[in-house]
Formats: structure tokens, sequence, C-alpha cells
């Protein structure tokens, strides 16, 4: 399988007040990751190990300080409507309806009125929506909120669909029930996809294959390929199968953290900071 996704080497250091001198603070480090075409990569870590600004590097956001991150075989340089991202908070135009929502992005890439309405109204159905493109988001649960954020960033067709913990704000069960959905959609479309959660279980239930991030500064310390296939419906999570690699991913998880060299003690925000 051809990789989508290539991180060599890829360094993020931000810089920061720290103690009202500046900082060099780094984010995450020494990251080297292949994504095949078409994979669900679920990336788990704990809070503050960079897993966003992982996320955000290869969308184009921001740049790394050392390294490269190629997508099919391209240098990421910025944004582009070869990446979609959904973010935890929906990011809906409260003005517009859910299907000029879904259009936004088309717009952005200059698809045609009559095409878009289209686009759109298929994408609302591909995630569930149909019969709701009328809607404005207040007139829409957070669950159905979160699927048209999915059907925009679907809509511009991306070869690679980055997802920071989408589901994060949203009730147990509706969680569960839209990671079915972005099982079967992911299924039924064949996009690569990587996917930001804090959830082991969640990890382990959507992803083919889960990086598990040590903390500051964010590496990939460990990279377990997950060879279920849950059916939705079926109870996978009770299987003894899930409960072996989700204890796999929880004890890569408290695995000692190597931390990175310091020129001076950390601080309050700072622990890796290194001063400039
Ligand atoms: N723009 C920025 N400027 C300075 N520091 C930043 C910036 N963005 C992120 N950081 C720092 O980089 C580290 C990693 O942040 P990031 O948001 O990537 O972590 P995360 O793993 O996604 O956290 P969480 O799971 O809590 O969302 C944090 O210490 C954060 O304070």
């Amino acid at each position: 399988m051809t990789a989508a996704l290539v991180l060599d080497g890829v360094r993020k250091d931000f810089v920061v007040r720290d103690e009202g001198r500046s900082a060099r603070f780094t984010a995450v480090q020494d990251v080297d990751l292949e994504v095949p075409d078409g994979q669900f990569l679920a990336v788990v870590g704990p809070s503050g190990c960079g897993k966003s600004t992982l996320l955000d590097l290869v969308a184009g956001l921001t740049t790394p300080t050392a390294g490269r991150i190629l997508l099919h075989g391209r240098p990421v340089t910025g944004p582009a409507t070869d990446r979609a991202v959904v973010f935890q908070q929906y990011a809906l135009l409260p003005w517009r309806t859910a299907r000029k929502n879904v259009e936004l992005g088309l717009e952005s890439v200059g698809v045609p009125r009559r095409q878009r309405g289209r686009l759109a109204d298929e994408h609302l159905d591909l995630v569930g929506l149909t019969g709701f493109a009328d809607r404005y988001p207040h007139e829409l649960s957070g669950g159905m909120k979160q699927r048209v954020a999915i059907a925009r960033a679907l809509a511009v067709d991306p070869r690679v669909l980055l997802m920071d913990e989408p589901f994060a704000a949203l009730d147990a069960q509706t969680r569960e029930s839209l990671q079915d959905e972005l099982l079967r959609i992911w299924r039924a479309t064949g996009k690569t996809v990587v996917f930001i959660t804090h959830g082991i279980d969640e990890a382990v239930y959507l992803g083919q294959r889960v990086a598990v991030m040590s903390p500051r500064p964010g590496r990939i310390s460990d990279l377990i390929d997950i060879d279920l296939d849950p059916v939705p419906g079926e109870d996978v999570r009770s299987d003894p199968a899930f409960g072996r690699l989700r204890h796999r991913v929880w004890s890569a998880l408290r695995q000692p953290t190597r931390q990175q060299p310091t020129r001076q003690q950390p601080t309050a925000h700072a622990r890796e900071a290194a001063h400039v």
C-alpha cells in the first residue's frame, strides 16, 4: 500500500513567555510516521502531549520547526482541499442552513451553485441527515451538528480526513452511534483518516492502527495494529480481543516518559522550556 501521509523527523517549537522571558517550547519532537492510503489511524495521548499540534501541522495550519510532511508524495505547505478537518466544536455558521454550511467548502473551490446543492444533499444523506438540509444549526442536536461538519468536510472530496476529538463534546450514546456512522462512512468512501482522541476505547474501536503519544514533548511512543473489524450493532467492546488491545494501548500510555533535556528548571507554563 502506498503512503498517503509521511511525517519525517517532525518537530514543532512554540515561543512562549515564561516568567517574563521568551522561551522556546517543544510541543512535538522526532515524529516519524507513515499512514498508508485508506488507513484509519487513531492517535491517542495524554492532555497536552501535542495531538492537536500534530494535526494542525498535517492540516497545514502551522509549519514544522524541523522535518517534513508529505501528502501523497507532495510537501504540505499550507491548508488545501486535499485535507479536511473536523473539530470538536462543529464550527458551523449559525446563519446558514445545514445545506449552506456543507456548501461552504464547495464555494471556496468554485463549484457551480447547482452542483453545490446536489453535492451538499448527497453528503447530508451520507451522514444520515436526509430531510434536515434546511435546518439551522440551533435547530440541530450536537450529534446532528457534528454530522453536518463531517458532511462539509467530505463534500470537497479530500484525500485525507483529519479529525480532532470530534465526538468529545457528545453524550456517550450519541458518541457511540457517531462512531458507527464514521466507520460506515470510512468503509464507503475509503478515505485516509487521522483521528485524534483522549479515549482508549474510542481509539481501539475506530482505528486500524493506534499511534500512542508520550507526554511533553510529544513523540509517537508506540504503534499498535488493531485487527478488529467492528460490525455496527455488535458489541465488539465486550469481546476479549478488544479488552486485550485496550490493555495494550493503556499500558503503552503508562510507559515512563523520556523528558526533553532542559537548560533551566521547569516553570509554570513550559516544563520543557529552554530559553532563547
Ligand atoms: N500556539 C501555541 N503557542 C504556545 N504553546 C502552544 C501553542 N499551541 C499549543 N501549545 C502548547 O503545546 C502543547 C501541546 O498542545 P496540544 O494542544 O497540541 O496538545 P493536545 O495533546 O492536543 O492536548 P489536549 O488533549 O488537552 O487537547 C501544550 O503544552 C500547549 O500549551
